[in-house]
């Protein structure tokens, strides 16, 4: 288990008169096993935070604590010995262009002096598990993104890490690639149950490997929970506007307008503006037709959006209802018993 308990980091600028928070008062836990999300905009603090964890940043303030270690508390020698156990890949791969992709991988067994012989042992699967093994002699200038980032983890799982840090590991990829290498992080996941935490910007990664993540703003923790949790109740709004795409959270301006003419139409009924979000399995009843007929409310439905998130399917909509208050509490009594998410938007188009 990883903890890292009220953690500040505060950088000096270069003349020394003004000090920035990268990272304000931060807690968090991460559990053995899982994969974690540390997600937010450029200059959140993300990189500054996630290198707390093998000490790459020293933090100000704070204890990092991996398997009941505090690391902030080891000699030079311990902590040494301690950052084998946590691999890291970036973005840029970081590979040396003088070495083939098998010296590479191989790099970090030298460096801790293991034989040739248990080198070629250790190394020979990896590139195998990586799926580079015809590839070991080249260098990786002859390599695509995509091979080299492989390079990059079968080099950071040399030293049979208990945790694998990822900064930003896909960024640099095209989408096909970045499904393919998110798969083998999640085979590397599942086959050694190795810890990830994976820095990102990137909803797609968020959605197609996390498990829970934290949302993270101008150095603070500003959300936090289960992928799916955060998503059907995304609280802050920089959250919220991290997720526009998938959600539908922010209301295109015709749609507004399309909206208000409803409300117009219908001036002696309680108008509703609603976004309503289900997860597939959780949605067992046709609750759109459900409403209509048991409780003659009809859905006037504007906008919409399915996405999958690892196995699910999560689906927004924003539609409008016009109804007496009466079945409009019956309506969102009905749907809130069906695990649906509601959330009135009639601020919003009101504002
Ligand atoms: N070594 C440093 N010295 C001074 N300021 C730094 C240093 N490293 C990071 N910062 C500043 O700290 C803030 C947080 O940076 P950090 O790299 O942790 O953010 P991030 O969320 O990982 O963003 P990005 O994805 O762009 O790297 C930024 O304002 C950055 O300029």
């Amino acid at each position: 288990m990883i903890e890292l308990k009220h953690i500040w980091q505060t950088y000096k600028s270069p003349d020394g008169k003004t000090t920035l928070d990268a990272v304000k008062d931060v807690s968090i836990t991460i559990n053995d096993g899982e994969i974690f999300g540390v997600l937010g905009r450029s200059g959140a603090g993300k990189s500054t935070l996630v290198r707390c964890i093998n000490l790459l940043n020293r933090p100000t303030k704070g204890n990092v604590i991996v398997d009941g270690q505090d690391l902030t508390k080891l000699s030079a020698s311990e902590l040494r010995r301690v950052r084998h156990k946590i691999g890291m890949i970036f973005q840029h791969f970081n590979l040396l262009s003088s070495r083939t992709v098998y010296d590479n991988v191989a790099l970090p067994l030298e460096l801790a002096g293991v034989s040739r012989d248990k080198i070629r042992e250790k190394v020979t699967p990896l590139l195998e598990l990586v799926g580079l093994t015809e590839h070991a002699k080249k260098y990786p200038a002859q390599l695509s993104g995509g091979q080299k980032q492989r390079v990059g983890i079968a080099r950071a799982l040399a030293n049979d890490p208990t945790v694998l840090l990822s900064d930003e590991a896909t960024s640099a990829l095209d989408p096909e690639t970045t499904t393919s290498t998110l798969a083998l992080l999640r085979k590397i996941n599942k086959e050694l149950g190795v810890t990830i935490v994976m820095i990102t910007h990137q909803m797609e990664v968020v959605k197609q490997i996390c498990e829970r993540i934290v949302v993270m703003d101008h150095g603070e923790v500003i959300e936090e929970g289960s992928v799916l949790d955060v998503f059907r109740n995304p609280r802050h709004p920089t959250t919220r506007s991290m997720l526009s795409g998938i959600l539908c959270t922010e209301l295109p301006a015709q749609v507004v307008q399309h909206i208000r003419d409803i409300f117009k139409a219908h001036p002696n009924d309680c108008n509703k503006a609603l976004r309503i979000t289900f997860v597939g399995e959780e949605a067992t009843e046709p609750v759109i037709a459900t409403c209509a007929t048991r409780y003659g409310v009809n859905f006037n439905i504007l906008a919409g959006q399915i996405s999958e998130i690892q196995e699910s399917t999560f689906s927004s909509l924003t539609v409008v209802c016009s109804c007496s208050q009466e079945a409009y509490d019956r309506v969102r009594e009905y749907l809130i018993s069906n695990n649906i998410q509601i959330e009135e938007l009639n601020d919003a188009v009101n504002a």
